[in-house]
Formats: structure tokens, sequence, C-alpha cells
């Protein structure tokens, strides 16, 4: 084994080390948060490629795209950038639009298709209910499309739908006995117009593998290492493809956690994880039960409240951590203090322990919670980053100029054509787009095919020469468009669009401070995509064209757009927090009918997956969680009395510091509640000259910011070796958060040596070596 792997192994506990080193077949690692399950997952494909399997042979499939790409970087620091490039890693939607794009042409679709987001589904339904005059206040589009998805992830197609009794007469009994030809419309639609939903990605991979069986094997024989995380939340479509493609050879490796289960509500089967044993042979379980994250306080009373749930799996976990301080309870009279009270705790925590922003989380059940945090943190001027709610991507300039970029490479997509085809206007109106549309179903054609035959059909569409010729425009711009794409990457393409087809002169005429932002967010647009080009041509190997960028974009959860070069404070739901960690986590909103939900009380399984998802949002914390309540809070447009959540009370209490009520308004800094154990109050506010060397104050010279930049960054995952009696002033060092810095001065002796350090993004800082977790560079 590579000296650099073994190191890496050898940081690995027992437990781990088992399921990492595990030799061929089935495996399952089922344990509790923060456990190591993503590690071994990490170490194990690192491992398997120094034994010979090859990088192209292994598939991996991530909560995220972000966890993938984070994953990656770490493999290809332990076996080279080459190798990892092969990798296949992703989210199951990500790898299985790639595939389908390779085989598309077997199932009818162009490999070009367009990817529709969720908002197109919409408007797609909501156009279709309309074309049916049905009422849309019994047809709700939003209901409608949540079903349609519901019946993809189950692998109810069209026809099986039509198939079903129970099923039509479900909806019947709901009022809307035609829910089964608006799913047939939708389904045509999306063929039509060459463009497949997000369900759609495992619905028609799922076809595919069952319909070809060149196909599944060539799969099968490629991807002879399978390795899942989060498998707990696999919905049944999901399930069925690991399943299928697995087959061969067997050698599959799923991590999970049944008390993380947090997507029932989406299709999610917990049973996937509890059959694992049953659906492979002679399955391989390995439990993993120390936690690496968070203090003892914090991982006691996360296990003292998913106890109480009556489904779940036997296990222990356990911390050799700090105790940490206890959890604190905090009640405020409304939503708008409790905001208040979270930012002056960030502030506080931040001056006191020397934390960056982006060592705290502020997690809530609902996004409607976040308007409240976020009207506190920009009073006290805290920078902050809202993940979830409308994302970078769905912005209305964004989507314009994206529209442009999805119908030159697949003119077929209508939901594309309908938004740009008029913006910025340019004569076609809404009658016209109703006469294309009308025309397109006549001849069974695309619109876009309809524009381009414009000259002969034009006259029986009763369409006048004028808007002929306005037509004609639009369609030569689009196929100038797609010459140039021939030759150009994604960012090149992109700003040519921006500029011919009058979306910058739109926005720069407007002149308001709206317009503004938005050709500056339209800047941001390019510079992405540049960055897009670059990545793209060192990670992936591939020339970073608009295709692949716009395939990039319709995958990107909101996680992965956050380029995490910004410090700020994260603001998320619960759901979107799985698999992450921070230092100080602060859980808002912790009522009854809000968490748990009111809409989760009506039977046991719901509840205990709200108890699930708290569990998650508990065990994000590293060093220091907060419970924040109010007394009253504005629910639908009225302000109704709150009580505090019953996970508050399940929570033993000796793990609970409860803040009384009127403290609210003169809180206590969390310096006094000494959640390190090791903090030397006293001198933590001391501006005293560091005894030895004068300090060097200030940010790093010229010339040492230049030493330090030449210092390429290792992984924050090696081992830390002890650095007592090896610092002196003027040592280089690297520090997992702060990144390189110079050493200036040294401080007291032993377990209480403090060292003051120029960082590189910090500037001065004051660490316990003890705790500082240092490298030393040079
Ligand atoms: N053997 C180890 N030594 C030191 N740190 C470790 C070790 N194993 C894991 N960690 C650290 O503990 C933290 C939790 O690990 P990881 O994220 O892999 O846990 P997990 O089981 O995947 O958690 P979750 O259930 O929340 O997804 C990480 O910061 C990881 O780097
Ligand atoms: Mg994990």
């Amino acid at each position: 084994m590579d000296s650099k792997l073994e190191v890496y192994i050898e940081g690995l506990n027992e437990a781990q080390r088992a399921p990492t080193l595990h030799k061929d077949g089935a495996l399952i690692v089922i344990a509790g948060a923060g456990s190591g399950k993503t590690r071994v997952l990490t170490m194990r494909i690192a491992y398997l490629m120094s034994q010979g399997v090859d990088a192209f042979n292994i598939l991996a499939l991530t909560f995220t795209n972000k966890a993938a790409r984070e994953m990656k970087k770490r493999i290809a620091g332990i076996v080279g950038s080459n190798e990892a490039k092969n990798l296949w890693m992703g989210t199951f939607h990500s790898i299985f639009a790639k595939i389908l794009r390779f085989e598309a042409d077997k199932l009818g679709f162009p490999s070009n298709f367009t990817i529709y987001d969720t908002q197109d589904s919409q408007r797609l339904i909501s156009a279709i209910i309309k074309e049916m005059q049905l009422d849309k206040d019994v047809y709700k589009y939003k209901q409608i499309q949540n079903r349609i998805s519901s019946f993809k992830n189950s692998l109810i197609t069209v026809k099986a739908y039509a198939n079903n009794p129970e099923l039509m007469e479900a909806d019947a009994m709901a009022k809307r006995p035609r829910v089964g030809e608006i799913y047939a419309e939708y389904v045509d639609r999306c063929f039509k117009a060459g463009a497949m939903d997000f369900d759609d990605l495992l619905l028609r991979t799922n076809e595919l593998l069952n319909r070809f069986p060149e196909v599944l094997a060539k799969y099968q024989n490629r991807f002879q290492y399978i390795l899942v995380d989060e498998y707990q939340d696999t919905n049944h479509s999901q399930y069925l493809i690991v399943k299928a493609l697995s087959d061969r050879f067997q050698n599959i490796c799923v991590v999970g956690d049944d008390s993380q289960s947090i997507y029932a509500f989406r299709g999610a089967n917990i049973n996937n994880i509890l059959n694992f044993q049953k659906d492979y042979d002679n399955v391989a379980l390995y439990r993993l039960e120390q936690n690496y994250r968070s203090s003892k306080n914090i991982v006691e009373a996360a296990n003292s409240v998913i106890e109480k749930n009556k489904t779940r799996l036997d296990k222990t976990v356990w911390t050799d951590n700090p105790e940490g301080g206890q959890i604190i309870v905090h009640r405020s009279p409304t939503d708008g203090e409790e905001g208040r009270y979270v930012a002056s705790s960030i502030f506080e925590n931040r001056m006191n322990h020397q934390m960056m922003n982006g060592d705290f989380a502020i997690l809530y059940r609902t996004n409607a919670q976040s308007r409240a945090m976020e009207d506190a943190l920009r009073k006290r001027d805290i920078p902050y980053r809202i993940y979830g709610g409308l994302s970078f991507y769905q912005r209305k300039e964004i989507k314009d100029v994206l529209g442009y970029l999805r119908l030159l490479i697949n003119p077929k997509d209508e939901e594309a054509l309908k938004r740009v085809i008029n913006y910025p206007a340019r004569g076609i109106g809404g009658t016209t787009i109703d006469k294309l549309i009308v025309a397109a179903k006549h001849y069974d054609r695309s619109i876009f095919e309809v524009m381009q035959k414009i000259d002969q059909l034009g006259a029986s569409m009763n369409i006048n020469r004028g808007t002929q010729t306005r037509i004609k425009n639009f369609v030569t711009m689009i196929q100038s468009f797609q010459i140039m794409n021939e030759g150009s990457d994604a960012f090149e393409v992109a700003e040519h669009v921006a500029k011919k087809t009058g979306l910058l002169q739109e926005l720069k005429k407007d002149g308001t401070p709206e317009g503004v932002a938005r050709i500056e967010n339209i800047e941001e647009l390019l510079n992405g995509m540049r960055d897009f080009v670059e990545e793209q041509k060192q990670l992936a190997d591939t020339t970073g064209s608009l295709a692949e960028f716009l395939e990039d974009v319709a995958l990107a959860t909101d996680m992965d757009n956050d380029k995490g070069d910004e410090d700020r404070v994260a603001l998320m739901t619960i759901h979107l927090a799985k698999g992450l960690e921070f230092p100080f986590v602060y859980i808002v909103g912790m009522e009854e009918d809000l968490f748990p939900s009111a809409m989760s009380m009506n039977t046991r399984s719901e509840l205990e997956e709200e108890r699930r998802l708290f569990y998650v949002a508990l065990t994000r914390a590293e060093k220091q969680a907060y419970l924040t309540y109010t007394e009253s809070r504005y629910r639908w447009g009225k302000l109704v009395d709150a009580e505090p959540s019953r996970f508050i009370e399940e929570i033993d209490d000796k793990y609970l510091d409860y803040q009384t009520p009127m403290n609210s308004y003169r809180y206590k800094p969390l310096v006094d509640a000494d959640i390190f154990g090791d903090i030397d109050k006293s001198k933590l506010r001391l501006k005293k000259p560091v005894s030895g060397t004068p300090p060097k104050v200030g940010t790093p010279t010229p010339d040492q910011l230049r030493k330090l930049r030449k210092i390429r960054p290792t992984s924050s995952d090696a081992p830390m070796p002890s650095l007592a009696g090896q610092l002196e002033a003027g040592t280089i060092v690297e520090h997992i958060r702060f990144g390189k810095g110079i050493v200036a001065g040294l401080e007291g002796k032993g377990q209480d040596q403090k060292a003051e350090i120029n960082f590189e993004n910090g500037g001065l800082k004051k660490l316990l070596l003890r705790f500082a977790k240092l490298k030393i560079i040079e």
C-alpha cells in the first residue's frame, strides 16, 4: 500500500478500518451520526484503487454533488488527481443523467435532452390544465405535479396508472378524475420537447436497464464496485437501479443510519436499509460506535432523544470528545426577539472563541422561518447565506439567459422557447404564441419546427407578414448561436448570447437599482461559467461545453452552488443539513406544531420521522448547540401562542441549560459556559504582549504572503503531530480553518501553551496549541 494511504488508514479506528479494507462482496455500515460513515466510504475508494481496482470501474452515489466533489478531491490527494479523474461520483440524478445522454436514442430521446426543473414541470402542468379547461382551484398544479412525481418514483407509468383502478378511484374520490389524462398529456409533451424532469432521470434509467439487457450488462460490467452514502434515504426507483447494477458483481457497499431517514415524505423507503441483508448474499454488517464530531453532552442528549423512537435498529454511539457545555435552551417573546438573540449570540461567540462566520449554522424546520433570522443578522452586519431558498439559478434574469442557452442546445425545449420568444419584446405576442402551440399539436411537431416553416405555414395560421418576418429573425438568431456553439466553450457562447439577444441592453435601459443588480447577477453567471470551463478541463478532462454546463446547472442542488470561498453563517432547513457539521448550531423555532410539524402528528410513524429530523439537527453540532423557541408566533397571518417543543422535554435535564425568560434581553455570553473546557477566560480578552519574542502584529508582510502561497495546501484529514517544542517564531503552520500562517510568538507552557499566529486568511490569532490542530509546514 502507498505510504500516504497507510497513514490515513492508520488514522481510522478499528471498527472503521474493517469495512474500509473489506474484500469483495456486499457490505453495509449502519452507524449513528458523526461516526465516520462518509469517511469510511472515501477511504474505501482510495483503498480499492490502491489494490488495483480501476477508477473507471467504481461508482459512488452521494447526497449532494458537492459532497461528491469533496470526496473526489480528498481521494485525489491520496492517489493522485489523474487517477481520481475517472471516478464516477455524484448524486443519483447527475450520474444517471449522464448515462441517459449516452443511451438516449434507445428511448427515443435526443442526447441533448433538456432537464426540466420543478418550475418548468409546474408551468407545463399549469398550461395543460388550462388547455383542458379544467377548474384550476380543483386541479391545483402544484398538487398535481406532486402526484405525478410520486407515480414516477414508484415506477407507475401512464399505462400502469390506467390499469390501476385503486389509483384512479383515489383521484376520482378527490374530485380530480382527470389526473390520468393530465399525466398522459404531460408525459407526451415532455417527450415531444425532448425533455426529462427530475423523476424521469430515475424512471427512464429503470426503463433503460429493464428493456435493454445489453445496456444493463454494459453498466454492470463497468461498475464493478458501487458505493452509496445516506442509503437510508433512497427511494424505490433508486433502490431498483442500485440493485440492477450491482447484481452481477455484488460488490456493493452502502452506509447509512436508519435514525437519520428523513425523506419518507418524498418516497424514501427506510426498508431499503432494513432489508439490505436479505437483498444480497453473504452480507457483511459493520457497526461504528465512536462519534468524532460532537461533545459528550451533544452525543448523549441526541441518544436520549432518538431512544424514544420505537422503530429503530439498536445502536450505540459514544464519544471520547470533551464534555462540552450543556445545550442552551432559550425562550423569546416573539420570533423577532428570537432572531436578535441568535444574532447577538453568534456575534459574542465569534468574538469570544475566535470563530469564523462559517462556523455557525442556523437550522429550521420550514423555510419561512429564515426571514426573522435574516433581519437580525443584517442588523448586526453578520454575513450569511441561505441555502434552499430561491437559488441563484432560479432568478428571473438568470433563467432568461439560460432559456436562450437551453433553446440553442435543444430547440424543441417548449418551456425555454415560451420563456424567451418575446423577451426582450420583439413583437411576437401571446396570440401568435397560442397559434404556434396549436399548429405544433396539429402537425405533431415542436413549436420551433413550426417556426422554421413559417413561410409556408404562416398564412394558414393567420399570422401576418410582419409577424412572420419577426419569427424568421428569431429562428435565424438561434441558429446563429448554434453555429457559434460548435467551436466555443460555454462561457464564450453565453457572453455572446447575453449581448446579442438584447438581454443586457434591456436591463441597462431599466436603470433602477434592481436592474443594476440583475446585470450583476448575469455577470456573476458568466464568471461562474468561466470557472466551470477551467475546472472542467482540470478535474474531469472535458472541454467545458455549454451542454455540460447546462447539465451541471440543471442538477445542482442548492448546496452545490456554494463555492465555499466566502465566510458566512449558514441558514438552511434541517433536511438540507444532512451530512454536514458546524461547531455552533442554533435550532430555532423549537415549538409544538412547528417542530414537530402540525402536519405530522397524525400517526406514530410521522412523529417518529420528525424525531429523526431533530436527531439529525442536533448531531450537526460539534461544540455547542442551542434550542430556541418563542412564546408567540405569527402563523397563517395570526399571532398564536406557542408551546415549547416536546423534543426539548425529551432531553434529560442534565444536558440542558435553561436560560430564564427575562434573560432574553440581557443574554449571557457563552464564554461562561466554557464550552471547550480549556479557555482561559481571564486571558482571552487581554491584549497584553506575549512573552518572549515580541509579537509581529498585523497581517503578514508581502514577502511572508508570497512564501505562504507557494506552499501547497494539504488535506485537513492528515493526522496532527504533537507540536510541543516544535514551534518558534517564524515557523510556518497550517490550521484547518484559518489556512496557512506564520508563528509570531509563544506564550505559556505545557498544556497551556498558546501561540500567536499571523494567518493568511484570518489575520492575527492567539490559539491554545492543545486544541488548535496545527500542522507544521516548514
Ligand atoms: N478516525 C477518525 N479520527 C478523527 N476524526 C474522524 C475519524 N473518523 C471520522 N472523523 C471525523 O468525524 C466527523 C464525522 O465523520 P463523518 O462525516 O464521516 O461521519 P458520518 O457518520 O458520515 O456522519 P453523518 O451521519 O452525519 O453523515 C468528520 O469531521 C470526520 O472527519
Ligand atoms: Mg455522512
